[in-house]
């Protein structure tokens, strides 16, 4: 039965330097050559056994040098998308009586694997086949999903935690079941950590998943499912199906059994399983829990008294760090002609003179390539577009997929605030640049508030604390993760809980209770000591 232990009290994990000559950067560059020569068989896991999916084949590519195959994985089919449900069903009543101590301990594990042993083997799966640079990867495969890891049991032991009080005679109890049905976890390819998080931490509260990855960040998943399995996670409680989605569209979405949708995608697909969800809506056994964390078009808005130096650069790690493909990456900035001025030139040369190339082949570099040829082509498009526009000026920005799917760091500065550079997710290294007049920062502000569907982040860079109070409160819904002076990516787990509204998605916070109250459903129990034998009130005489 459950105890009421002290789970560990967690810590953000460190971030590994990666210097040269660091016996860290030993391993890596040993680890990547390894993962490199060998193409893997990147297989579905059901029910604890690993096979092929049985649609069509699909190569797993490095990006920056996309003849390189990592590894063949194979689109499921319905059959192998039902397979996995019942394997999820079938394990559910052991998974559910298991206490959340040993539940929790295999979380707490995989974590401290991933910190150890099985660092190298996360952040080199990422490199190669996400193309981020080691300092990416490391945020992201190793430290964020070891945080999910931990900060999660600690926010579960403290949901739990949280019960009614009780009047004299009488004990109130508030049980925290986990979902009847199965969680459908479908996860993006841009963050390792945003995928293993999405099954383990349904999992954790007593749910089994069925996970489908993103095709592209498959090399990686199969790792963490790995991970998984050395932790001791029992068969059957996270099954991983492979492939691009449809054929989970048309089994899981239908499925009576269809508990909840754990999602972080494209605002797009979302809105697509919602629909069907919402179609479906009276088939289910109940209402499925639906969160998801989708798109954003992030903005940097510069006050006149902002510092020169530091807005350059929150727009440089902001906009190209992972090529810009981070939900919350800063894709518009809204710029003083005064701080314009004396940074436009310094700025434009610090772009190009930042490194895109073969991130595992050279851990020095800074940017790698984007993930695919389809993304490679979308940013093709508004690059070309915005050479040929009359009110666009390109300052920087190319392409090249000869190799690799390379987009150079792009800044587009435009005059037009409506224009479609500054309201549609390219998610790239695509800038746009709106220089105004010091005289029209109110009018800016109210322009750039809601011009986009999204408001997942946003930064406001002022040294005036007039400026920042103000842009605050009137940015209040423009943004779920806000920040003063910083660049609007990179929030950490336990520090700034992550996620947006409008169409940038649920807002359940990952990694937070908030996110983990989702995936419980509550039951609310009373026991009465000496129960009444008399029916009759006072009032009654
Ligand atoms: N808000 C956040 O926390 C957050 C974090 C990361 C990424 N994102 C967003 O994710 C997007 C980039 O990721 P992506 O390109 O992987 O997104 P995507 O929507 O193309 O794919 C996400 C997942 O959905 C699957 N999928 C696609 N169509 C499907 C269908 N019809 N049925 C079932 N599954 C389907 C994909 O295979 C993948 O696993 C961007 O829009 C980005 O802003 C948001
Ligand atoms: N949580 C990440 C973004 C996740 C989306 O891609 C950040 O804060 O940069």
């Amino acid at each position: 039965m459950d105890a009421i232990s002290n789970v560990p009290v967690p810590a953000n994990e460190r971030v590994y330097g990666y210097a040269p000559g660091s016996p860290e950067r030993a391993a890596l560059e040993d680890r990547i050559k390894e993962l490199a020569g060998s193409t893997a068989e990147l297989t579905m896991t059901i029910g604890g056994e690993q096979r092929l999916g049985g649609g069509a084949p699909i190569d797993v590519v490095q990006p920056h040098n996309h003849a390189s195959v990592l590894g063949r994985t194979n689109d499921a089919t319905a059959r192998d998308v039902q397979d996995a449900i019942d394997a999820a069903l079938a394990a559910a009543p052991s998974w559910r009586a298991m206490s959340f101590d040993d539940r929790a301990a295999i979380f707490l594990r995989a974590a401290d694997l991933l910190a150890g042993p099985w660092r190298a083997t996360l952040n080199a799966a990422t490199i190669l086949g996400q193309s981020k640079s080691v300092q990416q990867a490391e945020i992201d495969s190793a430290c964020e999903l070891i945080d999910f890891l931990r900060f999660n049991v600690s926010y579960a032991r403290k949901l739990y935690a949280d019960q009614p009080i009780s009047s004299p005679g009488v004990w109130n109890r508030m049980e925290y079941r986990p979902l009847e049905g199965f969680v459908l976890a479908i996860t993006p390819f841009n963050f390792t950590a945003i995928a293993g998080n999405l099954p383990t931490s349904a999992a954790l509260m007593g749910n089994v998943v069925v996970w489908k990855p993103s095709p592209t960040q498959q090399f990686a998943a199969h790792f963490t499912m790995r991970l998984l399995e050395a932790a001791g996670l029992p068969p059957g409680v996270i099954n991983l199906v492979t492939g691009n989605g449809q054929a989970v569209s048309e089994v899981a979405l239908t499925h009576p059994a269809l508990a909840g949708i754990h999602f972080t995608g494209s605002t797009a697909t979302f809105q697509h399983l919602w629909r069907t969800v919402g179609e479906n809506i009276s088939g289910y056994r109940g209402y499925p829990r639906l969160v998801g964390e989708t798109g954003g078009k992030d903005f940097v808005l510069a006050h006149p008294s902002a510092d020169p130096a530091v807005l350059s650069t929150v727009l440089i790690r902001g906009a190209f760090e992972y090529q810009g493909q981070k939900c919350s990456a800063a894709s518009r900035a809204y710029v003083p002609r005064s701080v314009w001025n004396r940074m436009r030139d310094d700025f434009v040369a610090t772009a190009e003179s930042l490194t895109v190339g073969d991130v595992a082949g050279d851990l020095s570099t800074f940017m790698g390539a984007v993930i695919d040829a389809r993304a490679f082509a979308k940013h093709k498009t508004a690059i070309d577009r915005a050479r040929a526009a009359a009110n666009i000026d390109v300052l920087t920005g190319s392409y090249d997929d000869s190799v690799g799917y390379f987009v150079k760091p792009t800044i587009l500065e435009c005059a037009d605030p409506t224009d479609e550079i500054f309201v549609k997710e390219y998610f790239g290294p695509i800038l746009g640049v709106h220089v105004y007049d010091d005289g029209d920062y109110d009018k800016v502000l109210d322009q750039m508030e809601g011009i986009a569907p999204y408001a997942l982040t946003g930064s406001i860079v002022a040294d005036d604390r007039y400026a920042i109070a103000d842009a605050s409160r009137r940015l209040r819904f423009a943004a779920g993760n806000f920040y003063i002076n910083d660049k609007p990516t990179g929030a950490v787990v336990g520090q700034q809980p992550f996620g947006g509204g409008r169409a940038s998605g649920t807002n359940d916070k990952a990694g937070s209770i908030h996110n983990l109250t989702r995936w419980v459903s509550a039951r609310a129990i009373k026991e009465t000591f000496v129960p009444p034998t008399d029916h009759r009130y006072p009032h009654m005489g």
